[in-house]
């Protein structure tokens, strides 16, 4: 029954990160087209493999950035050079994730299009 609870807690943090943030629609977007590709492409079992972890990546990042935010906000409603450092890590952090989905991309997806 705790597992269930867990497991709701979970999916409702989810469901409002998709909800609220903009850059999460884009994300899924992206990976929908990038799963659309998968298929179109048939790509291996371990191609598959990288992009399931690389899509996971950016989400999981703009989930803890969702997370970070709202609790500097909670935190740190007023400006405070400490709380824009938390926002601006959090933020880098997506940026990363999402510069190397991009590369990902490009290394499964470039040369088949161009084929
Ligand atoms: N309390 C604060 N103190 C200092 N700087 C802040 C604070 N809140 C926001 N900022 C600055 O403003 C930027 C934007 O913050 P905001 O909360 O609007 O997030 P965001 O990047 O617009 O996120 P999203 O669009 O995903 O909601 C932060 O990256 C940070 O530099």
């Amino acid at each position: 029954m705790q597992i269930i609870m867990a497991f709701r807690y979970a999916i409702a943090g989810i469901i409002y990160c998709v909800r609220s943030q903009r850059h999460m629609k884009v994300h899924l977007l992206a990976a929908l087209g990038s799963l659309g590709l998968a298929w179109r492409f048939e790509l291996s079992g371990i191609e598959l493999g990288v992009l399931f972890l690389t899509i996971a990546g950016v989400i999981t990042a703009e989930v803890f950035n969702t997370a970070l935010e709202a609790l500097v906000d909670k935190v740190s409603p007023e400006f405070h050079p400490l709380a824009k450092i938390a926002k601006d890590a959090a933020a880098g952090a997506v940026l990363i994730q999402a510069v190397a989905a991009l590369g990902v991309g490009y290394v499964l997806f470039w040369d088949k299009m161009l084929k």
